[in-house]
């Protein structure tokens, strides 16, 4: 597994108003790497810098150490927030249409568009026009339409936004193979408690700044305090004066905390005992949507 692009430092501004600020991070062949943020936070523009479509004003974006030239990006696939596919073409002639301008003979780029959408159930709507799909059916198209031509880094804005569940599961199978034949994926998203689930890495904005990038778990051991469930007799209220002790939920006689460094946890438990029963007590791990509650808001 290879870094293969790296975003450096980059900023971008729209008339007065900063959007980027500093952008860093990398992308690994054979993972998946979500790039999550709450709506304006900056994912959009950062893919479009990156495909070329904007330009940034100052910092880099490389690929395999080199800087990105057109050659290079005919060999990534993107999936667009604005998505773009004809309404009045059927799905099959406009991924076969999309992978010759990439490069690829008639026959190959039917034989390709044919498995695609066979792998993303999608082969039985192959004659219709993308218009008369559900939205969840054209998403998938602008999937097939991103990964006809085998690119060596996908790029894809909010593709499970507004899939059901099932439709999640196959596309990111599908996602999961690329990367797992070695490209590089990377997608956007606002929702951390699906995304975190979904892919390997990770890469936090809000407001223009990256605020946190990583792989999960390590992400989780960064930037997790300890946190502990508890349940108590009577109202758990007086946690709230505990020295060490920050509440994230109190509901009655239970309550979650996470333990300032250096904080006691038998402490808290004997505080607990002296006012009654205590009928469970043990550290709980947070998740990374939690963690960065404030970051997806
Ligand atoms: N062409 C533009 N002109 C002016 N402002 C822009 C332009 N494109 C984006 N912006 C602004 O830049 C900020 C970042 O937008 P961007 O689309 O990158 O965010 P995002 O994280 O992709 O959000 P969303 O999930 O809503 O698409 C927003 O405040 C947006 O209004």
């Amino acid at each position: 597994m290879n870094t293969v692009l790296t975003v450096d430092a980059v900023n971008r501004s729209f008339g007065e108003r900063q959007v980027l600020k500093d952008v860093s991070f990398t992308v690994t062949t054979g993972r998946l790497t979500g790039f999550v943020g709450a709506n304006g936070a900056g994912k959009t523009t950062t893919m479009r810098i990156i495909l070329g479509v904007l330009a940034a004003d100052t910092g880099t974006v490389t690929w395999q150490g080199a800087p990105l030239n057109r050659d290079v990006r005919q060999r990534f696939g993107y999936m667009p927030e604005e998505r773009g596919l004809y309404p009045k073409m059927s799905v099959l002639e406009q991924v076969v249409y999309l992978g010759r301008l990439h490069g690829l003979g008639a026959a190959e780029a039917r034989r390709r568009t044919m498995a695609l959408l066979e792998r993303l159930e999608l082969a039985e709507r192959a004659n219709d026009h993308v218009q008369k799909l559900s939205l969840g059916n054209q998403q998938r198209a602008q999937i097939a339409a991103a990964l006809v031509h085998d690119p060596e880094l996908l790029v894809l804005d909010e593709p499970f936004s507004g899939l059901d569940p099932l439709a999640v599961d196959n596309v990111l199978g599908v996602l999961r193979e690329r990367a797992a034949a070695g490209a590089a994926v990377l997608f956007s998203s606002h929702q951390l408690d699906l995304v975190e689930r979904l892919c390997d890495d990770l890469v936090i904005i809000a407001n223009g700044t990256i605020r946190a990038a990583g792989d999960r778990a390590g992400l989780r051991d960064r930037y997790a305090l300890p946190r502990y469930a508890i349940e108590v007799g009577a109202d758990a209220g007086w946690l709230r004066d505990e020295a060490g002790v920050t509440l994230v939920d109190l509901d009655g006689r239970h309550a979650v905390f996470d333990l300032a460094p250096g904080a006691d946890d038998q402490q808290v438990l004997r505080a607990a005992l002296t006012r009654g029963p205590v009928h469970a007590f043990g550290p709980v791990r947070p998740s990374l949507a939690e963690i960065f509650r404030e970051v997806i808001q």
